[in-house]
């Protein structure tokens, strides 16, 4: 029988051979070790981590692994997006390989989404692919990068242009690692948490309107109840299309906008991803508003919510120089959902209606940004 703890709530990602589960509760470090012996037998681990996780949590979840006899190694990379790069790519995957991970063995990817996406795209490719653990500690990867099976990297080109899907065998979110987070890093991780109501629950969306605030403040009932109400919406999404030949792209709202911006900030401390993602959703409700898709008012609500949690909603509120539309357009070409040249963007006809319209005219999203510049 697989182990369980106590206090995890269970969502499983459909998958058929390739299923598994994501445990979401306080305390699950410490059980870490219990938790992977219980449920992918023998292998050994390798971690790789950040320095800001490994400050504060590699500690404990070294010693949860030492104790089931698992722990190989662990690898502390530094912290930030850029590390999301070939640059640490190479040496990333020659210290693993060193380690002597072996195919039966685990990556285990301790940390935010960068390192999840990162560690995820290096067991992807090792040895043509090795099995992996998620241990995420933002709130941002513990509803969203954790699940689904998406890795990879950013080039100068454009966000996640390069990698792989390849899904974890385990999905481990420890409430507890959120208290250590710091608030910026909460804000951007709530930004795809609002997201889940955006495309598909309303009801969602306006829970969070009320309960944004025990949220922020750790109450645990209101974080567990978040985060699990969003993996659920991402997993069920994901087992019908995992591939994103259809409706897993409307977990991409305000992402071609987002990513772009991204692109455009140098994938720096400028624009966080989270961040980048709340002003491209205010981006693609006012767009739908625009277009006469959405009813007036919804945009304005949306922006509400997410400036009341403390996100940016508009592009001025970037620091730093103004960004210009044409160079916001051109960047979005490198979009993954691009087919024959044309955008495609998610839309919303409301708040928890969105939907996925391709041939979108690159002159109409130019001369929407151009108006948005100028405030
Ligand atoms: N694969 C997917 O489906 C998917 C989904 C959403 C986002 N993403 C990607 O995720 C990345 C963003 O992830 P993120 O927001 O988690 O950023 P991140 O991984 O950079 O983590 C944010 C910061 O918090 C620190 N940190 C992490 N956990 C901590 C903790 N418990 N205590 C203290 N500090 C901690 C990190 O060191 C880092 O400085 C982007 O690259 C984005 O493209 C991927
Ligand atoms: O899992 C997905 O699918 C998503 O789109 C989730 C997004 O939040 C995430 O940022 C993802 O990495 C974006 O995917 P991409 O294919 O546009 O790079
Ligand atoms: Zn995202």
């Amino acid at each position: 029988m697989a182990a369980t703890t106590r206090a995890a709530r269970t969502v499983a990602v459909p998958l058929g051979g390739r299923s598994y589960d994501v445990l979401i509760g306080p305390d699950l470090l410490t059980e870490a070790g219990r938790l992977i012996a219980g449920r992918l037998g023998k292998a050994r681990c390798g971690i790789v981590t950040d320095e800001n996780v490994a400050s504060h949590h590699l500690a404990a979840l070294e010693a949860s692994l030492r104790a089931e006899g698992r722990l190989k190694g662990s690898i502390v990379l530094p912290p930030g997006e850029a590390t999301k790069s070939f640059r640490e790519l190479g040496p990333l995957s020659e210290r693993l390989l060193e380690m002597g991970l072996e195919r039966g063995d685990l990556v285990v990817a301790f940390g935010g989404g960068v390192i999840g996406d990162l560690a995820g795209f290096a067991a992807g490719v090792l040895r043509r692919g090795i099995r992996f653990v998620q241990v995420p500690t933002t709130l941002l990867a513990q509803v969203d990068s954790s699940v689904g099976g998406k890795t990879g990297i950013n080039t100068p080109q454009g966000k996640n242009l390069i990698g792989v899907f390849h899904q974890p065998s385990l999905v481990i979110a420890d409430t507890d690692t959120l208290k250590t987070l710091p608030v910026r890093e909460m804000r951007a991780g709530y930004a795809e948490v609002a997201k889940y109501g955006l495309i598909g629950n309303a009801g969602f969306f306006a829970w969070l309107e009320q309960a944004h605030e025990e949220l922020f403040a750790f109450e645990q009932e209101t974080l567990v109840t978040a985060i699990e109400t969003s993996v659920k919406a991402k997993a069920a999404i994901v087992g019908r299309d995992e591939h994103e030949t259809g409706e897993r792209a409307l977990l991409n709202l305000g992402h071609t906008f987002g990513h772009a911006l991204e692109a455009w900030t140098g994938y720096s401390d400028r624009l966080l991803h989270g961040e980048g993602v709340a002003i491209g959703m205010c981006l693609a409700f006012r767009f739908s508003e625009h277009l006469g898709m959405c009813p007036a008012g919804t945009a304005e609500r949306v922006a509400r919510h997410l400036a009341a949690v403390g996100l940016p909603t508009k592009l001025a509120d970037i620091p730093g120089d103004a960004a210009d539309a044409e160079t916001l357009v051109r960047l979005m070409g490198q979009d993954k959902k691009v087919r024959d040249g044309a955008l495609t963007f998610i839309l919303a006809r409301d708040i928890g209606d969105a939907f996925i319209e391709n041939n979108v005219p690159p002159g109409d999203v130019r001369d929407f940004l151009a108006r948005e510049i100028a405030g």
